[in-house]
């Protein structure tokens, strides 16, 4: 029996620009309907050098954002005073404007270790309103999607479509720092998933990631998602 094809949309733009108003507009409108359906929107959002300009767009979207909780799909095991920090680059870009009303619920821990800060809020984010309403993803050169780096120890817990965490912690020699991940049925459990990448670089791993029998660990979202994930691309 030939294996399902992954299940997805690609959305392409000409600019960065036209990406990131886009973006902002499917957004804005899914947290709108969630507000009107069930009186809150919970929506979580990547890291990393590429949602800076979608960020500071949605930031602006008129909706009421005191009902919306931003969290994250992954975070590195540093305080929001690093650079490195994605709960500060959202704090920076993302909770501005119209959205400086909206909460926030981070990964990151002031404990010892990685793996006591993501038994701390996993705990702790079980109380947000689940399922996702919007998951947005990013993705590496190197196929890793949230902190699933390919060359991660036990990345099949970190996949595990049955796994009854919120959030884990990750150990890889490629990810720099120890860090904490969403897991994989958060993820994929949300009502609308969209990869945002840009760049001929990573339409390429892409490619490579849809193609039968692919282990790029951004592959797994693919299989695993209620929805088909909507891919948002610019050159
Ligand atoms: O480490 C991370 O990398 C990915 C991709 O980042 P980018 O800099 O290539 O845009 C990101 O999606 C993830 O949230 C982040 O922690």
């Amino acid at each position: 029996m030939l294996a399902a094809a992954p299940k997805h949309h690609l959305n392409r733009f000409a600019s960065s620009r036209e990406l990131a108003d886009a973006l902002a507009d499917t957004v804005s409108d899914r947290l709108r309907a969630a507000i009107s359906h069930r009186g809150k929107a919970l929506i979580a959002v990547s890291g990393g050098t590429t949602p800076g300009l979608f960020f500071r767009t949605l930031s602006s979207r008129d909706l009421d954002w005191a009902k919306v909780t931003v969290t994250l799909v992954d975070e590195r095991f540093v305080p929001a005073s690093s650079p490195r920090s994605n709960a500060a680059l959202v704090a920076e870009n993302l909770l501005q404007n119209n959205a400086a009303a909206a909460n926030f619920a981070g990964l990151y821990r002031p404990t010892e270790t990685a793996e006591e800060a993501a038994s701390q809020a996993d705990d702790e984010l079980q109380a947000l309103a689940w399922p996702l309403d919007v998951a947005i993803l990013g993705m590496g050169g190197d196929g890793h999607t949230a902190s699933f780096f390919p060359d991660a120890e036990g990345l099949d817990r970190l996949l595990d479509p049955s796994s009854d965490r919120t959030v884990l912690p990750v150990s890889a020699p490629s990810a720099g720092e120890p860090r904490l991940t969403m897991t994989l049925p958060r993820l994929a459990g949300a009502g609308f998933v969209a990869l945002h990448i840009e760049g001929n670089a990573k339409r390429d791993v892409l490619d490579k990631a849809l193609q039968p029998g692919s282990h790029l660990p951004v592959r797994a979202v693919f299989d695993h998602s209620r929805q088909p994930v909507e891919i948002f691309w610019a050159p």
